[in-house]
């Protein structure tokens, strides 16, 4: 009945349709659906072209999803809905938002002909799809509004492009992390979050740490070679800083991280595990950062209530203080042949660096995950090489396994760093005068090469050692605990113990520091002092010579630590960043 209007062979499907008032060729091939105007004299005119692969849901009739409204209900009648680019000025990154065309049948089994067909080319031809997600909403993250940004803007694709979600909104810190380490997963394909990093940090340290516990590997062993992970970590942007999205991404908009995770992209990303001794303290995708940006951080806590503004206000408090610290940097490199920080190029949607890479990380896999875990024994510990060493006082000590940019600093911390190629940037800012400094900072908003600049370097790495100087070496008031988690969850139990009150009270010695506000102030150290007690208030009552280490936005309990990459440890629900300027 429907051979006259529609014709069906094995590649290729076609039929007239209607938008609107006007008349369109379509057909669906292997990997494309195109619609095509036809004019009155039966001439092709203009042709659109969706991939299939990018197709988000096919529904009968007349509807609207955003917001949602079912329109007059027509039996001739199928609405596509689709990935649409829009572009973004001259900044990196393409915005996505749901593209819709209604279409009009010439009768109603052309209609059904079609959805049947559209179905199953999504089923055929996009086999990384998830079907079930399972959620974390913190509610308390950036500006608050997770619950409302789910509700209102991701929830209603989900339910379009088919996918059941188990909700979770938590109630407290470290609730997502512990239910991705404990409860059954059986049957979901991933896991997003609904916040800022510190929400993503939770997710990936469960993730990661069930994967090893599944794997029987150590994750306190810094040689251990770690079992690369399955299961997807979305991210929904409702957060403060919002890096991780955005440097994997290229924006920060849940609509568009939200398709990104319907349509079942997959970029791999490296992490950086961070140990003291035995004994791992946290994984990390953005920023490993001493000096300038643990101030920074541990200034902000205290004024989480401005939001995402904190930083912006600890930043400019820290600034004024004006502080250098000693330290000792140990660094393994990598290889130069392959990139280079200062090689002026980006890492987009499909970097070659990155793919080439992933034969060089794994070479033995043939990309089935199990085995890995057979061959764990063969791979090197990551840590041989001559270590080469720096000593000095710093601003600011900074790793990043990634770009890290974010809205405040579009081309972030390290520009042509790579999301995926298994090595960190190491940035050093040695001791400069405040509008040095102030330069550095500047040059991450804008195109200016902030590593041109004498008190400034930076070197792909492996690996990272970071000692004190003798005589400020840490005292192991952790030694006894085994668990990380015992030491992180003291520190938060109580933040007053980021101040220095402790410290007054015991023997000191003390070295001196200029804050710009112009006073000469004490350091006051004790050999029994608590490294979670350097932080002190804006332009220091007591100034410290050690500060402490921002991890994705926590404050470790640690000063001495060793940073490894682990490359392509985590997949995400992203591709990178697709390049809206065409550069
Ligand atoms: C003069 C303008 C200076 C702009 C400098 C921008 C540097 C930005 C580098 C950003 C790296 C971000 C790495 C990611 C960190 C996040 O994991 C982590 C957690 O995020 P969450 O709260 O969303 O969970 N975020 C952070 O630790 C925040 C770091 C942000 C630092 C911003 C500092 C702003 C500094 C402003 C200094 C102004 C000096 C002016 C003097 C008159
Ligand atoms: N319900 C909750 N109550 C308090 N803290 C929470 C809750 N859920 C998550 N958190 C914690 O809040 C921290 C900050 O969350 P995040 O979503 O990153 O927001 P922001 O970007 O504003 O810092 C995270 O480290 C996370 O562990
Ligand atoms: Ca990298």
């Amino acid at each position: 009945m429907i051979g006259k209007e529609m014709e069906i062979d094995s590649v290729r499907v076609e039929s007239s349709l209607w938008v609107g008032n006007k008349r369109f060729k379509a057909s669906l091939s292997e990997w494309y659906f195109s619609w095509t105007e036809i004019d009155k004299r039966n001439r092709e005119k203009k042709t659109v072209s969706v991939p299939v692969s990018e197709v988000i849901g096919v529904k009968e009739g007349r509807e609207e999803i955003q917001p949602r409204k079912k329109l007059e209900d027509s039996d001739l009648d199928f609405t596509l809905f689709y990935v649409k680019r829009n572009r973004r000025g001259n900044t990196r990154g393409t915005l996505w938002s749901l593209g819709r065309t209604q279409f009009c049948c010439p009768s109603r089994d052309v209609r059904d002909q079609w959805i049947t067909q559209l179905r199953t080319a999504l089923k055929t031809h996009s086999p990384s799809r998830p079907h079930r997600l399972l959620v974390f909403i913190n509610p308390f993250g950036g500006k608050k509004r997770g619950k409302q940004i789910y509700h209102s803007l991701v929830s209603p694709l989900f339910e379009l492009a088919g996918i059941s979600c188990h909700v979770v909104v938590t109630e407290r810190a470290n609730q997502a992390r512990d239910y991705i380490l404990k409860k059954d997963l059986t049957g979901f394909e991933g896991v997003i979050c609904v916040g800022g990093d510190g929400m993503f940090s939770e997710l990936m340290h469960g993730v990661i740490g069930r994967t090893q516990q599944e794997a029987g590997v150590s994750e306190h062993n810094p040689t251990v070679m770690l079992q690369p992970c399955d299961l997807h970590i979305g991210i929904i942007p409702a957060g403060s800083t919002d890096c991780v999205c955005f440097a994997t991404v290229g924006v920060n908009d849940p609509v568009t991280s939200a398709l990104h995770i319907i349509i079942g992209d997959s970029q791999p990303l490296d992490v950086c595990s961070v140990h003291h001794k035995s004994t791992l303290v946290k994984y990390s995708v953005s920023m490993v950062g001493y000096g300038f940006y643990g101030d920074v951080l541990a200034e902000s806590e205290r004024h989480r209530w401005m939001g995402p503004l904190r930083y912006d206000y600890s930043g400019c408090m820290v600034f004024l203080c004006n502080r250098n610290y000693p330290g000792l940097v140990q660094y393994l490199p990598a290889d130069s042949h392959v990139s280079s920080p200062r090689d002026n190029t980006r890492c987009l949607a499909g970097c070659r660096v990155c793919s080439e890479s992933k034969e060089r990380l794994f070479p033995h896999s043939d990309s089935s995950s199990s085995l890995y875990s057979t061959n764990l024994s063969q791979y090197s510990s990551g840590l041989e090489g001559e270590w080469v060493t720096i000593e000095g006082k710093f601003k600011c000590v900074s790793l990043t396994c990634m770009s890290s940019s974010c809205p405040r600093s579009p081309t972030g911390l390290s520009p042509s760093a790579h999301l995926a190629d298994g090595t960190v940037d190491l940035i050093l800012v040695r001791e400069t005068n405040p509008l040095g400094f102030l330069t550095y900072l500047h040059r991450h908003t804008t195109t200016q090469d902030q590593f041109d600049l004498p008190f400034v370097e930076v070197h792909r790495v492996r690996a990272v050692r970071f000692f004190l100087q003798p005589g400020e070496e840490e005292e192991e008031e952790y030694e006894e605990e085994t668990e990380i988690e015992s030491s992180f969850e003291r520190v938060l139990e109580d933040p007053d113990k980021l101040h220095t009150g402790d410290i007054a009270n015991s023997q000191s010695k003390s070295t001196s520091q200029q804050c710009l506000a112009g006073q000469e102030r004490e350091t006051v150290k004790s050999p029994r002092r608590k490294k979670r007690n350097f932080v002190c208030g804006p332009c220091c009552t007591k100034p410290p010579s050690v500060s402490v280490w921002n991890c994705d936005g926590e404050i470790l309990p640690h000063t001495e630590i060793l940073c490894r990459v682990h490359g392509q440890l985590v997949r995400l629900f992203a591709r990178g960043i697709e390049d809206s300027t065409g550069a």
